[in-house]
């Protein structure tokens, strides 16, 4: 029971699944990830179907919004293509400004991150890590375990992504297992 000053919250993380009115769902296949694995003979035969990402999104304004504020849910399968761990596509912000924060609330996975001189570096993710990627840092993750793992988001909503810039040129490093152990070569 509530009075009518205290509400129940219109958006709700139950199970790691975002749930409320305008919440938006996205998955992201091997089909739709041209140009993010290295392998490409291996990419080649994997089934064009096999789900690596889901995303829900809560967009409360309309994108380019000056002020507004995005909060976004990833869910990466555990998986790798060859050597390379199931990933993101990763980007850059459209507005190359603007900052982002990621957490983790589940499984574990590395944050990839490259500024624009193109110098990468990585940090570990797992339940309770808080990662703040500036702005002008491009930003992707990798599931480098045999769970799912889920990550929070929130971005400006004037942001925007810049997708191309990845897809041409990658990151200058990716993240293999080697031998077991997530490595950035
Ligand atoms: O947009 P990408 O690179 O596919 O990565 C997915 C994640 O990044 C975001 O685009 C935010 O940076 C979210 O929608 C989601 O949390
Ligand atoms: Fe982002």
């Amino acid at each position: 029971m509530t009075s009518a000053a205290v509400s129940n919250p219109t958006l709700f993380f139950n199970g790691g699944i975002l749930q409320g009115e305008g919440v938006e769902h996205a998955t992201r296949r091997i089909k739709d990830l041209d140009n993010v694995f290295q392998d490409t003979k291996v990419f080649g035969k994997t089934d064009p179907e096999t789900l690596v990402y889901e995303v829900s999104s809560f967009l409360p304004v309309a994108e380019g919004t000056p002020g507004g504020l995005y909060f976004g849910l990833t869910h990466i399968h555990p998986g790798k293509v060859g050597n390379e761990y199931f990933m993101t596509k990763g980007h850059f912000h459209a507005l190359i400004d603007r900052a982002e924060y990621y957490w983790g609330i589940k499984g574990e996975g590395v944050l990839i991150l490259m500024n624009e001189n193109r110098e990468v570096w990585a940090e570990r993710m797992f339940p309770g890590s808080l990662h703040f990627i500036p702005g002008r840092v491009a930003h992707r993750v990798a599931n480098t375990g045999s769970q799912l793992l889920s990550f929070g988001a929130s971005w400006p909503a004037d942001a925007g992504h810049n997708y191309e810039e990845i897809r041409k040129n990658g990151f200058a490093r990716r993240l293999i297992d080697k031998n077991g152990i997530p490595t950035l070569i």
